[in-house]
């Protein structure tokens, strides 16, 4: 350990021991300028405490379709119980519960409205279905230590969402069990695709292939907005074949072409000069990332870059999302895991990149991005 590592473990450790101290935690809670950052850190205490509970809340006002009924216009309790199918006691307690979390307000008496954070889920049908989807993580988040002491052997309810839908080791996509995650992945695609297309200059780029590219949402808002672009689709046989042909339809089918293959056994078609990893690396373990990464240079000419977008670790401003939420989400899942910028970037070097380099977004919980140039 360095000298300026071992310092700075002491000072956590010593700092820890002060805010444990009961005889601090009194004091703190009386000196005016103390007693504001002490009130924030108990608000934050509590959050983390009952954080389930305001999930929670937000899976009701998804599921029993509140949003669209405040959406509407204000709306009395008695009408919302009608409408929600709940009683009006049950739907007087979610109004009320959502007030503080802002999803709903009541500005005037008995005329319940969408709150500042309502109206932005309930016009967001991309975030409603994530709220939808992790109903499976909260199941299998409901005893974490069994979790975690199952080191990732046993099935999770998200693993056999994901193994079902043929999106993890290479497996196949089965038929109609890859409705439900094409369509999650497409509804939240705009979030990344409109982070890539405000970071992102296409003016010098001819062409650009999406290697695990689903059902084509990422090409479509890219191709949309810079019509020059030649698109490739590169996804398992099942998943490609039927990408391209929608995005044939959306863009004009002389603009696509289908790559269906594996990315870890088959070749990365060459010819392109941008080739995009969305929302893929972080799925996958070190081991098979990185070979994944070598696949991808192998089959770039010099200059051509590579384009990765996801959300990462230790982001300044979004820790929570990428160690807390993704590293749990990921764990969960069976495999992957959130990687930081640095990782990402060694990572791409040791794949034989020439550069690469990290280029921050408005919106990090969305995805941050990565460019390496070969
Ligand atoms: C998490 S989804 C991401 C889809 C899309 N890039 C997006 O952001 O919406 C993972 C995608 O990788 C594809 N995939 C998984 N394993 C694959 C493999 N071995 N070869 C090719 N595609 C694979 C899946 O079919 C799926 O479309």
């Amino acid at each position: 350990m360095n000298r300026l590592a071992a310092l700075r473990l002491a000072y956590v450790q010593r700092r820890n021991a002060v805010f444990s101290s009961a005889r601090f935690q009194h004091w703190a809670a009386r000196l005016p300028l103390i007693r504001w950052i002490a009130t924030r850190r108990a608000k934050g205490a509590f959050d983390l405490l009952a954080g389930f509970t305001y999930s929670q809340i937000l899976r009701a006002y998804v599921e029993t379709g509140l949003f669209d009924v405040l959406r509407q216009g204000p709306c009395n309790a008695a009408a919302v119980a009608h409408r929600i199918g709940l009683s009006q006691e049950a739907a007087l307690t979610l109004l009320r519960a959502g007030r503080p979390l802002m999803l709903s307000e009541e500005p005037a008496p008995d005329h319940w409205t969408l709150g500042e954070q309502g109206a932005v889920f309930a016009t967001n049908p991309g975030v409603q279905a994530m709220v939808r989807h992790h109903r499976l993580l909260y199941a299998d988040l409901a005893d974490p230590v069994a979790l975690l002491r199952a080191d990732r052997k046993q099935p999770t309810d998200l693993s056999r969402f994901w193994t079902y839908a043929g999106a993890l080791h290479g497996a196949s996509e089965r038929g109609a069990d890859t409705a439900e995650y094409s369509a999650l992945m497409a509804a939240s695609q705009h979030f990344v695709a409109d982070e890539v297309l405000a970071t992102v200059d296409f003016r010098g780029t001819r062409s650009l292939l999406d290697v695990g590219g689903g059902h084509g949402a990422f090409l479509r808002h890219i191709g949309s907005a810079w019509p020059h672009l030649r698109l490739g689709l590169f996804d398992l046989p099942e998943v490609a074949a039927a990408g391209a042909a929608a995005l044939g339809d959306a863009l004009g089918a002389h603009r696509i072409t289908a790559h269906p293959g594996n990315f870890f056994s088959d070749f990365i078609p060459s010819g392109y000069d941008m080739v995009s990893l969305i929302r893929i690396l972080h799925d996958h373990d070190d081991g098979p990332a990185q070979a994944l990464l070598a696949n991808i240079r192998k089959s770039l000419a010099p200059g051509a870059r590579l384009l990765i977008a996801e959300p990462m670790a230790r982001i300044p401003g979004a820790e929570a999302m990428g160690e807390a939420f993704f590293g749990l989400y990921l764990w969960a899942m069976g495999s992957g895991r959130p990687r930081s910028p640095g990782e990402i970037i060694a990572m791409c070097r040791a794949a034989g990149f020439a550069s690469a380099r990290f280029l921050p977004t408005a919106q990090a919980v969305n995805a941050s991005l990565i460019i390496a140039a070969a």
